[in-house]
Formats: C-alpha cells, structure tokens, sequence
C-alpha cells in the first residue's frame, strides 16, 4: 500500500529580482515501512523538500498525500493536527528543551492532549528505555551526551506514534561511531513501527542503511 506520494511539487522562494526555482518537479512514492534517504549538494533543496512533506511549508505547486490525507488541503487547523499526530521530526540540532528532563522533553507532544496520564509517562519511559537512555530518564539536555540528546530527541519524535519519521542530518553533529548507532536506532524504529522514514543527510554511510536512496539535482529527484 503506498502510504506517502509526492506528485510534480515545485518550490519557489520570491526574492528580489526573479523567484528562486529551488524544486522543480519532485515525484516519490514511499510503501508503509520503507525508508529513504534523500541526499544532495548543499543548497539542493532536500530541507525544503522535507519540511513539505512533513507540511511545515507548502509547496508552489503540486501535490502530497499521506495516506488517505492532502494536507495542504486541510484548514490551519486540522493542518497543525495532522503535523501533531502523523509527523515526527528529528532535526541537526536535538531542540531538546533545555530546562526539561530527557523524560519530560519525550512527554512535551502529548501536552496537547492535556496534562500527561501514566500512561504517557509508561510510554515516554519505555521509548527512552528503547533509545538506551533507561538511565538517564531525568538528565537535562546539558547533562547528556550528543547522541544521548540525539537518541531522547528520537524518543520524543516517536511518541505520538508518527506515520511518518522526518529526519534532517540527524548525525550531522556526531563523531562516526555515534552516528552509525543513530543511523542503526532509526531504521530499527522505524521497521519496528511500521512507519516511513525520510531522512536527509550528506553522510554515504547513513544513506547507504536506507532501502531506497534519491539525489536531489537541479531541482528534481534522481535515483542514486
Ligand atoms: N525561506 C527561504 N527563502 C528564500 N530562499 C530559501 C528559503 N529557504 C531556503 N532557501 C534557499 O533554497 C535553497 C535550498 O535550501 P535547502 O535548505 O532546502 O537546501 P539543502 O539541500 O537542505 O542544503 P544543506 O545541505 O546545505 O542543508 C537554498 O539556495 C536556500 O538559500
């Protein structure tokens, strides 16, 4: 079943003298469970094309659907729900809160839902205890190490049982060992929840732990 299309999207920034033409026809089709890396010279457009599939930014033209779902069909408000609940993003930089516990930072998405029950707080733990940080559940982020932030931002973005896990560089901070363990925890997670996995990245090595791996070129999405 194909859970994730992408159809002839364009994107274009205004600028002063002629728009930026940054992608310029992408087309993919993810199945439930795949992964993929999209990898590319820098200013290429991956970060753009990630923030559209996961509706951060609308396309100029276009179109993507997840599941049964156009979500740039959806009102601001259903839009900001369907980022909630279908969409985890891990990005470069962890944006762990500071001032929060690893455990209190995976619990932060379902604060929407309200005050967090047990069992948000049975779940955030145990997917903490998934990523290797069954330890260091009360560590503020200062208090863990790079992948440690990287591993309980992972938790965070899994938490709300995303459809679809976003990734942008997510080793870009990390020494080579570190990043092959991340590389490693986000394809387990993702085949153990059956979701998609995207994930933009410069690194060969994480790319290569994808099924399927697309360069971006001149605005279009190439295989590699
Ligand atoms: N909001 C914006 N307004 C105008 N131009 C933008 C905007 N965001 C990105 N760009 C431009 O679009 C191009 C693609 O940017 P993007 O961040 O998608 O590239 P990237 O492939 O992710 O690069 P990197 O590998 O360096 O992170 C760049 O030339 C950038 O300057």
């Amino acid at each position: 079943m194909t859970m994730l299309t992408v159809d002839n999207v364009t994107k274009e920034y205004p600028t002063p003298a002629e728009p930026l033409s940054v992608l310029r026809g992408v087309s993919l089709s993810l199945d439930r469970g795949e992964s993929l890396a999209i990898v590319g010279p820098s200013g290429s457009g991956k970060s753009t094309l990630l923030a559209i599939l996961g509706a951060l930014d609308r396309p100029t033209s276009g179109q993507v659907q997840l599941g049964t779902v156009d979500p740039f069909a959806l009102n601001d408000m259903n839009l900001a729900e369907f980022r909630r609940d279908r969409v985890g993003f891990v990005f470069q930089d962890h944006h762990l809160l500071p001032q929060l516990s690893a455990l209190e930072n995976v619990l932060v998405p379902l604060l929407a839902d309200g005050k967090p029950t047990s069992a948000d707080i049975e779940r955030a733990e145990m997917l903490l205890g998934r990523v290797g940080l069954a330890e260091r559940l009360t560590h503020r982020p200062a208090e863990l190490s790079g992948g440690e932030r990287q591993r309980a931002a992972i938790a965070r973005a899994l938490v709300r049982s995303p459809v679809l896990l976003l990734a942008d560089e997510p080793t870009g901070n990390l020494d080579s060992a570190t990043a092959d363990s991340i590389g490693r925890l986000l394809v387990e997670l993702q085949v153990e929840h059956q979701s998609l996995l995207v994930v933009v990245t410069h690194s060969e090595a994480l790319a290569e732990t994808m099924q399927q791996q697309k360069r971006i070129e001149d605005g279009k999405l190439l295989e590699n």
